[in-house]
């Protein structure tokens, strides 16, 4: 056999001796071709082709970007298999950013169930077997001490928004580690699709400090670290050592969205950041604007005020005691009642029952002002016959749990009974689309937080509208970041939760729809973004001064465009 050259001009001859790795700073030619940030594929023009050296590395013809959107859709719809269109689509983020943008923006509706849910949860399973090459920034214990360093490999500089997630409560399916990484990477692909961010002013993190999921530990082709979770003063110090470099890397302006955590560390992690840091828990507070928003789009439909309504919640963790708080917190400034008994139109169901006050003392202290005077009930269909609740919200992260019996009994109660059910991804869901409009004879009005294809039911077509935070957090990072605000306070959730609301049509209240369709998300987005920037304004918040006239064109103005650029 040959032994390779010790100083081969052939990088792929490997010796012992390791090698530097260097590349060009101005991409051209066959690197040009292989930089996602600006390849255009069989775009470049003659001209270009000339100036950047790709003559003879591309076949002859040019085609206009719009064709080449037409093309890979074509490829896409050929797959059947849901997580191959995901690859397909992670295979084009990293090969031509403006393309993958451009294709997702035109077709988000098609798109948005393959780079997010309910695909993006299977991806995450799969992570480790499907992912050619990491994207993000994986920062595990083994980075202790050596966060900022790790921060600055990153190559772009100016970042403005990090998705961060430790992995241990991957949307319905639990802890999945490392491989949670899919999150953050969907989430921010999301922020420049749907929100018109930069995607070089994006980071995607994923906290590694194990997993305690067997499968995971078990899986040859796992990424994370083999070990079970650390807790306690370990896992503290390195997410706050994290905390500690970001904000020394990036400055005060940096936003951080937390995602996917578990609620154990996510209430307190909110907590203790919020007056530090620009931070913000998208389970928490994006899903209580959205659902809000939701809500109050469909008091058009069922009438009354959101303080005539009752609430019951199946899932008193993130979602739903955060939900639960931005309506009572709505309802008290509405009607001018203390945030005690707004609260008391609202009750949680969790995995032991109703809350109720003689559960107090056992209860997290996320669920404790939700204990209101009750005889305990066990189960969820014993709680809606009791409470007789106009609005059922799941945030279980389990499936199938709005039985039969459960939706038949919210028909019995309401003339038109609002049904969410927002676990993802769709296996997680608490009923389907078809299974609520079934079992109300056509009289729900449903949101799932996976989208579901309409229904036909004795010959009408019901259209369920998706309640997912996806709706909220590109346009509320937009806002933020574009007014340059440093903390998040409860009344930007607000302003960005009427902004949505706002945005539902009479047309789109006639299909029964509670939310706007994602096909109008840019310009929904510029208008959460304006008013939530506004608000931060108002508030003393915002630094980028002077405050632009027109929030609305300024946040529009602001958004990244996925049209290729010509080259010089
Ligand atoms: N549509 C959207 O935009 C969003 C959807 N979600 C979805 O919501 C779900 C929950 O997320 P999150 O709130 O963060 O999770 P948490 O783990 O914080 O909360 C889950 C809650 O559900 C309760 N629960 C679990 N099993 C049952 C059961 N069989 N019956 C009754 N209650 C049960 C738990 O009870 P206990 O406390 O007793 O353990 C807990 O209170 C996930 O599927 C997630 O994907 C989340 C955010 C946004
Ligand atoms: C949508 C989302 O954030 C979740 O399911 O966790
Ligand atoms: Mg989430």
């Amino acid at each position: 056999m040959e032994t390779p050259l010790k100083d081969s001009v052939f990088d792929c001859y490997v010796d012992d001796q390791g090698v530097t790795p260097w590349t060009l700073s101005v991409a051209s030619g066959y690197n040009l071709l292989r930089d996602p940030h600006h390849n255009k594929g069989l775009a470049f023009t003659e001209k270009e082709r000339d100036a950047h050296y790709l003559r003879g590395l591309l076949p002859p013809t040019v085609i206009p970007q719009d064709l080449q959107v037409k093309k890979l859709l074509n490829n896409l719809r050929q797959y059947q298999v849901p997580l191959q269109k995901y690859m397909a689509m992670m295979d084009l983020q990293e090969s031509n950013e403006k393309l993958f943008y451009k294709l997702l923006i035109e077709h988000v509706e098609e798109l948005l169930p393959v780079v997010y849910t309910p695909t993006v949860g299977e991806a995450c399973q799969k992570y480790g077997s499907i992912v050619k090459r990491p994207q993000g920034l994986y920062i595990s214990l083994k980075e202790k001490g050596k966060i900022l360093e790790v921060l600055r490999n990153w190559p772009e500089r100016n970042i403005q928004v990090i998705v961060v997630t430790d992995g241990e409560r991957i949307l319905g399916l639990g802890d999945l580690g490392c491989q949670g990484m899919g999150i953050p990477v969907g989430k921010l692909s999301l922020y420049t699709a749907l929100g018109g961010v930069c995607p070089s002013a994006c980071l995607p993190v994923t906290i590694d400090v194990g997993t305690n999921n067997e499968r995971m530990l078990n899986d040859e082709f796992y990424i994370g670290l083999r070990q079970k979770r650390a807790t306690g003063q370990e896992y503290t110090e390195l997410v706050h050592e994290f905390m500690v470099a970001v904000k020394q890397n990036y400055g005060e302006k940096i936003l951080i969205q937390f995602e996917d955590f578990a609620n154990h560390n996510a209430f307190d992690l909110l907590e203790k950041y919020s007056n530090t840091h620009l931070v913000f828990n998208d389970d928490i507070q994006g899903t209580a604007s959205v659902v809000l928003a939701g809500v109050v789009a469909a008091l058009k439909l069922v009438g009354g005020t959101l303080a005539d309504h009752t609430f019951l919640f199946l899932g008193a963790g993130e979602a739903g005691t955060g939900i639960a708080e931005l309506i009572a917190l709505e309802i008290s400034k509405k009607t001018s009642t203390a945030l005690e008994d707004a609260r008391k139109k609202i009750w949680l169901v969790d995995s032991k029952g109703l809350i109720v006050s003689s559960r107090k003392e056992s209860l997290q202290h996320f669920k404790k002002p939700w204990a209101h005077e009750h005889e305990p009930i066990k189960d969820l269909i014993d709680a809606v016959k009791d409470i007789k609740p106009t609005v059922l919200i799941g945030t279980s992260g389990v499936g199938r749990t709005f039985t039969k019996d459960v939706v038949e009994a919210m028909a019995a109660i309401n003339e038109k009974p609002i049904i969410l059910a927002l676990s993802n991804p769709t296996s997680q869901s608490e009923c389907t689309a078809e299974e609520a409009y079934t079992w109300t004879e056509g009289r729900a009005i449903f949101a799932s937080g996976s989208p579901f294809d309409p229904v036909e039911y004795e010959g009408n077509v019901f259209v369920p509208g998706q309640a997912n935070n996806a709706y909220i957090f590109p346009g509320f990072g937009l806002g933020l970041i574009m007014s340059g605000t440093i903390r998040v306070r409860d009344d930007m959730l607000l302003a960005a939760s009427e902004a949505l609301a706002a945005q539902v049509t009479q047309e789109n209240f006639d299909k029964g729809l509670i939310y706007p369709p994602f096909t109008n998300i840019r310009k929904i987005s510029a208008n959460i973004a304006a008013k939530v920037a506004a608000k931060a304004y108002e508030l003393g918040l915002a630094t980028r001064l002077p405050q632009p006239e027109d929030l609305v064109n300024h946040a529009e103005s602001c958004m990244y465009n996925p049209s290729y650029q010509n080259y010089r």
